[in-house]
């Protein structure tokens, strides 16, 4: 059967998708036209499948490829190669690498005390600031969680962890303000140059820290490029995996956290049923343990419904590398599949008055009655997140401390407008009265 979706237009999409105020809108809207799979224009893959349906997505969750050209934004990043397109017999090992370090508990609980030493020392700015009015917490929040991934990446002592941040943030910036064309200051070349020397720094900071590896000898070695070295990867391949850990992990947990706060500062109940949690399982402590996280079920709730109202990474795609029946479609080889993760977690047959936020859905007995690909926060298959486990720890630890020492309230007047880029955050930040609790 033909796949359903819009006539193409000669602008190749990018009019549809601004007339509908972005893509997730756009993405809504077909589906609500079209059914569960829609054919349609995605600027950078001409024809694109999305699929909004958990079941139906079952059957593309084996596909191992990524289509390179919408993933080429990040090539700059990597002097080997684009690691978010690896072919699927170079990523397999290289997954599994990530994997025994990002997944495991042991590199979880060696991290947590210097996570939490972090965590605090923002609290105390933020005490410090409280009286001054509202605070935008987006920044720093994000600023908090890029420091936490360069310190695990790299390392305490072996790296100046403020210029490590600095220099990325400056690579950053340049990168997704060329492809989102937001205004930098400065020339082209001005950018262009910081942009390169930043890199240059990083690059040589990890060299460093690979080169310490290798003589042994240190106590505070990162466990992530031991366990590359140890693998046998080339040097540029240590390189570009730290780079494309610090860019996946740091906005993507920062945003995390500041969408659960804003969600909970505008749902006092369910704020103040995570709060009682937290009395009881820390008593008078300020910070938790590793092991308390998880008896923090009501906050680990609040945090799942967050990330489904307010995905970090809205979207994903794959290229088909042999034809493919979803349902009653068949998608040729060499297609491009969209993932509109952000549309499967609004879709009402699985969430029902989806706009709503109940932490509630999380309960396991509620989590079981729906299908498995119905919540994807960390993305499906052999290409999703390395990370999903060290960020939940990070993430929990970050809002058990800031929630234990504050109450959060929205600023009045200010407004909340999520806007996509890259990672979906907010357009002028998110603005709270942060007052510490008595
Ligand atoms: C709340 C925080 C995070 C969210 C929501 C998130 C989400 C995602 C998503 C949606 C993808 C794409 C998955 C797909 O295409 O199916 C992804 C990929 C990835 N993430 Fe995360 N992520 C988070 C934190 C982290 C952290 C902390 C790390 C590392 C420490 C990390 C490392 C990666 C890597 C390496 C990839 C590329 C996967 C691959 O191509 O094999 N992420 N993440």
């Amino acid at each position: 059967m033909r796949i359903p979706g819009p006539e193409p237009r000669a602008d190749g999409g990018v009019g549809a998708v601004a007339e509908a105020g972005g893509l997730h809108t756009y993405q809504l809207r077909l589906h609500a036209a079209y059914g569960p799979v829609v054919r349609f224009q995605l600027p950078g893959a001409e024809t694109a499948v999305s699929i909004a349906d958990p079941v139906l997505l079952e059957a593309t969750a084996h596909i191992d490829k990524r289509p390179e050209r919408l993933f080429e934004f990040l090539a700059p990043l990597c002097e080997s190669e684009n690691l978010q397109v690896l072919n699927a017999e170079e990523h397999t090992p290289w997954r599994r690498v990530l994997l025994s370090v990002f997944a495991g508990r042991p590199s979880h609980e060696r991290h947590f005390a210097r996570f939490s030493a972090l965590t605090t020392a923002l609290a105390d700015r933020w005490a410090a600031r409280a009286a001054d009015g509202p605070l935008a917490v987006q920044k720093d929040l994000t600023a908090l969680t890029l420091r936490m991934i360069c310190e695990y990446a790299l390392g305490g002592e072996a790296a100046d962890p403020d210029r490590v941040t600095e220099a990325f943030e400056e690579v950053l910036t340049e990168y997704l303000g060329r492809l989102y064309q937001v205004p930098v200051p400065g020339t082209q070349e001005e950018r262009a140059r910081r942009a390169e020397n930043a890199l240059d720094y990083l690059r040589g900071t990890v060299d460093r820290v690979v080169e310490a590896h290798r003589e042994g000898g240190r106590t505070d070695r990162s466990d992530l490029i031991g366990a590359l070295v140890e693998a046998g990867e080339r040097p540029e391949r240590i390189r570009d995996t730290v780079m494309v850990t610090l860019l996946a992990a740091h906005h993507t947990t920062g945003v995390a956290v500041s969408w659960t706060l804003h969600l909970l500062a505008s749902h006092p109940d369910a704020a103040a049923r995570v709060v009682e949690e937290l009395d009881e399982v820390l008593g008078d402590r300020a910070t938790p343990d590793h092991a308390d996280l998880k008896r923090l079920t009501r906050l680990e709730m609040a945090l799942k419904e967050s990330m489904r109202l307010y995905p970090p990474g809205p979207y994903g795609a794959r290229e088909t590398t042999e034809a493919l029946t979803v349902g009653d479609y068949e998608i040729p080889a060499g297609a491009t599949v969209f993932y509109p993760f952000w549309a499967v977690h609004m879709n009402p047959d699985h969430w029902p008055d989806p706009e709503r936020f109940d932490p509630g859905r999380f309960t396991p007995d509620e989590v079981a009655k729906r299908p498995r690909l119905a919540y994807v926060p960390f993305g499906l298959g052999p290409r999703s997140c390395e990370g999903a486990g060290l960020a939940m720890v990070e993430a929990e630890l970050v809002l058990a401390v800031l929630l234990k020492r504050f109450r959060f309230r929205p600023a009045p007047g200010h407004e909340v407008t999520p806007i996509e880029r890259f990672v979906l955050w907010a357009a002028d930040d998110i603005h709270m009265i942060v007052t510490p609790r008595a």
